[in-house]
């Protein structure tokens, strides 16, 4: 489903963010990426999420190679990705129910659907009774979960997180992580990036290490 073919990415002023990086992520996998700070985690996903191109390789996304697509494409392929940040990114003068909606309003659902689908991605990260709340109001383990739902509510195929538990306590992260452990067993591709080494190592998932931008294990 997902596959870097020979990719590097170099920032202008800035040298190698990655360095002929090669792997392949299958359909309903789940991984971790870890690596030290600024080993090139962030430029990965940015690479899969459309972000940011890379200098050389291909990056295939469903068998699409991403250096061929039109900026008019664009939004239409992230439908199939869910983007999960460390730090939430959600609307803070919006309810809880408003931010999962986003995605599905950006895509022009009807009212009706809307609800029906926004309750199901609420229900699936535990929130159903927090719809009208807003996301100030909720812990910071919630607010992450209202992040997982805004994410998953248009069913996609890919999961990418960023440090989704940067901001969270041990048990909170096991929660977190617990439900990823959910959508992969429905189908749904996972990627993480995390350096928490002792509960991604507990966890026992194919581990993804960039060191410098070199992918060293695999
Ligand atoms: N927009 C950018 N412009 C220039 N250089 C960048 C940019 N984004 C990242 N870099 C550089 O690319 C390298 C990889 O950064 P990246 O953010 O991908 O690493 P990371 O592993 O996610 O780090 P962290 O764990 O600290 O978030 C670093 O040297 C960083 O300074």
């Amino acid at each position: 489903m997902l596959k870097f073919d020979h990719v590097s990415k170099r920032y202008p002023d800035a040298g190698d963010a990655l360095v002929d990086v090669s792997f392949h992520l299958a359909r309903g996998e789940m991984a971790f990426l870890t690596g030290h700070s600024g080993a090139g985690k962030s430029t990965l996903l940015k690479l899969i999420a459309m972000m940011e191109t890379c200098s050389r390789g291909h990056v295939l996304l469903d068998g699409q190679n991403l250096n061929r697509i039109s900026e008019r494409q664009v939004p239409y392929l992230r439908r199939n990705l869910g983007l999960i940040f460390q730090d939430y990114k959600l609307l803070l003068d919006r309810t809880v129910f408003d931010n999962v909606a986003l995605p599905l309003v950006i895509s022009g659902y009807g009212h009706q659907d809307i609800a029906k689908r926004v309750r199901a991605a609420l229900d699936k990260v535990g929130l159903l009774g927090k719809e009208k709340k807003y996301p100030l109001a909720l812990s910071g383990g919630e607010q992450q979960r209202v992040g997982i739902a805004r994410a998953v509510v248009n069913k996609p195929r890919l999961i990418l997180a960023d440090e989704p538990t940067g901001n969270l306590d041990p048990e909170l992260s096991a929660e977190v992580m617990h439900l990823f452990e959910q959508f992969q067993q429905v189908g749904v591709s996972v990627l993480i990036a995390s350096h928490d080494i002792d509960l991604i190592t507990r966890m026992g998932y194919r581990m993804l290490v960039l060191d410098h931008g070199h992918l060293v294990k695999g």
